[in-house]
């Protein structure tokens, strides 16, 4: 039987989870907008990396403008880029994306709505229609830096809208609704290659972004994108490639680099290079691919273009852009390599990627004791309206514990994450069994058996989604409202991924993980380098019972 201990709170979480709204009523909840104040002096004393301590003239501080108090949020670093705008022909090589200096004076961190971040009117149309009227944290942030040319590194917890914080900028410069006086690589270049490559680790984030991007492009426009994604019919991508010429293609590296090595991608005139959930890009499993992309986009920004193999080609300068919830200091090392002079953007902050200590990665904490030196702002990884249970079950019951929570929470919308793909079709059998609505994801599924089950998921035909690894990075489903790790992730980063399916854009969310006994340990370690705080509880009587030290279950 369950003990817990005294100081047990009885939740009914039905009515704890918040409703949800649509979107636009979220964005108006969450502190999105930003003003900035201007600061005379630097702070190195504190530790406080700052504009001088850059060589620049001068820092500033972010205000979150909803606030009554006008309560000041973090401090904010910019290395300034002191080249000119202006388009330079060098040994036949056009370079369109030379960076401008960033001006702070106007640094939009005040930004209210899409309209002040500088995009352009046609773009600013289709955001309204879409219903999109505010911008978020970091989209207030990393817009306009990205805007000006530089190479960056995004950096913002799961649900805070990266996606259109690069997707926007690039909208900007490319395609039909960019900005009427933006010169652009292809104007001067080869017409069939493409302007923008996103490069996403899975099928169904490459998917996703598609559909963002065909979302603003509209259904007439909607040709201007190309997915090149693994599992997919290769030469029908092949046929879109060279019948449609797209001027962005997303896509799995392995795809992308087997139809660039076969000559039917063109990228040497690519500026933007985006590189989504780039600490997995990073992976083993996707170096050689990652290494073709890496050479053949574009020409890496600040490198001399009579090194590149092949010189007879004009390439133009890429803007390389980075972005993940989880940033540890292999992107840093590799943003460094990759890139030129990068800055790291976060919700509210700006630094170079040079500052960040050697060995220090980016914490994953949102703990106030735990401020991040490089920046002396606690970076999240993690939602902030997320909470965090842990539950002990022996391993013959994790499925049972699983229905169980699923009936205490209320949940409507549940992804179940497990380790193996061989154990998932028997939990769905277990849960169907006792008259849970639930369905495998997996990658053997295939694409069709995959797209499938994700649509009846978002659909709400399906309400518990028992999955692996695939699905812990990048998927969107907002009404998602529990997150249940059947089995523990293998560290701190995968765990903010998977809980980073719920809670998403400002909404409450709930993470449980179900352990045995020996594994408390981990979930403590989890706790601690993510800087959140996870309960004990149990399920008892259709209600979730949650304790102050360690519950046993059965
Ligand atoms: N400004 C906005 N207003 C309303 N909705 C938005 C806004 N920005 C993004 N969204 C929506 O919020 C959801 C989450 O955005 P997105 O997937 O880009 O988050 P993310 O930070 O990339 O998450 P993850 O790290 O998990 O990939 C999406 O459905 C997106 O369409």
């Amino acid at each position: 039987m369950p003990t817990l201990v005294a100081a047990t709170r009885v939740l009914l979480l039905a009515g704890d989870i918040l409703p949800l709204r649509r979107l636009s009523l979220v964005s108006k909840r969450a502190p999105f907008c930003t003003t900035v104040r201007s600061l005379s002096q630097a702070d190195l004393e504190n530790g406080t990396l700052t504009l001088a301590s850059l060589g620049s003239k001068s820092d500033f501080k972010t205000t979150n403008k909803r606030r009554p108090n006008n309560l000041v949020h973090s401090e904010a670093s910019i290395e300034l880029q002191r080249t000119e705008e202006k388009v330079v022909k060098s040994n036949g090589v056009k370079e369109v994306g030379v960076k401008k200096p960033l001006e702070i004076e106007t640094a939009p961190f005040a930004a209210n709505s899409f309209s002040e971040l500088g995009l352009p009117p046609l773009l600013l149309e289709r955001l309204g229609k879409e219903g999109f009227t505010d911008p978020t944290d970091v989209q207030s942030t990393a817009i306009p830096v990205i805007l000006k040319n530089h190479d960056v590194v995004i950096q913002s917890y799961t649900g805070s809208g990266k996606t259109l914080a690069y997707l926007l900028p690039i909208l900007s410069k490319v395609g039909p609704l960019k900005m009427k006086n933006h010169l652009n690589g292809n104007e001067s270049g080869k017409k069939t290659d493409v302007e923008a490559v996103i490069v996403a680790p899975s099928r169904e984030l490459g998917m996703q972004i598609v559909r963002e991007f065909e979302k603003l492009l509209g259904p007439v426009h909607k040709k201007m994108v190309q997915q090149l994604v693994g599992g997919a019919n290769r030469s029908r991508q092949e046929d879109a490639l060279k019948k449609n010429k797209p001027s962005i293609v997303v896509g799995t590296p392995g795809r992308i680099a087997e139809i660039s090595a076969s000559g039917k991608l063109h990228t040497h005139s690519c500026q933007f290079l985006v590189l989504d959930e780039v600490d997995e890009l990073l992976s083993f499993n996707f170096r050689v691919d990652m290494q073709r992309i890496l050479e053949h986009v574009g020409r890496r920004s600040g490198s001399d273009p009579r090194a590149t193999r092949d010189p007879l080609t004009s390439r133009i300068e890429r803007q390389t852009i980075m972005v993940s919830a989880t940033v540890p200091f292999s992107v840093i090392r590799a943003a460094r390599s990759w890139a030129k002079d990068p800055l790291l953007v976060q919700a509210k902050s700006v630094t170079s990627v040079e500052s960040v200590p050697h060995s220090e990665p980016i914490k994953l904490s949102g703990n106030s004791s735990s401020t991040n030196s490089s920046s002396n702002l606690p970076t999240e990884s993690l939602p902030p309206a997320l909470k965090h249970y842990y539950c002990v079950a022996r391993v013959q019951h994790k499925i049972d514990t699983l229905r169980r929570c699923v009936h205490a929470l209320d949940a409507k919308s549940v992804i179940a994450f497990m380790n193996h793909t061989r154990q998932l079709k028997d939990a769905v059998f277990k849960l169907e069994a006792r008259g849970m609505n639930a369905a495998e994801l997996h990658g053997d599924l295939g694409k069709l058996g995959r797209s499938t089950v994700l649509k009846k998921f978002k659909n709400g035909e399906v309400r518990v989604l028992v999955t692996n690894e695939l699905s812990a990075r990048g998927l969107d489903v907002a009404e998602c409202d529990l997150v249940v790790n059947v089995e523990l992730p293998t560290d701190a980063i995968h765990y903010a991924h998977r809980a980073g399916r719920t809670g998403r854009l400002g909404r409450k969310g709930t993470v449980v993980s179900i352990c045995e006994e020996p594994e408390v340990f981990v979930v403590k370690k989890f706790q601690k380098q993510l800087g959140v705080p996870f309960e004990p509880c149990e399920f008892t009587e259709g209600k979730l019972i949650v304790g102050e030290e360690k519950g046993k279950s059965r």
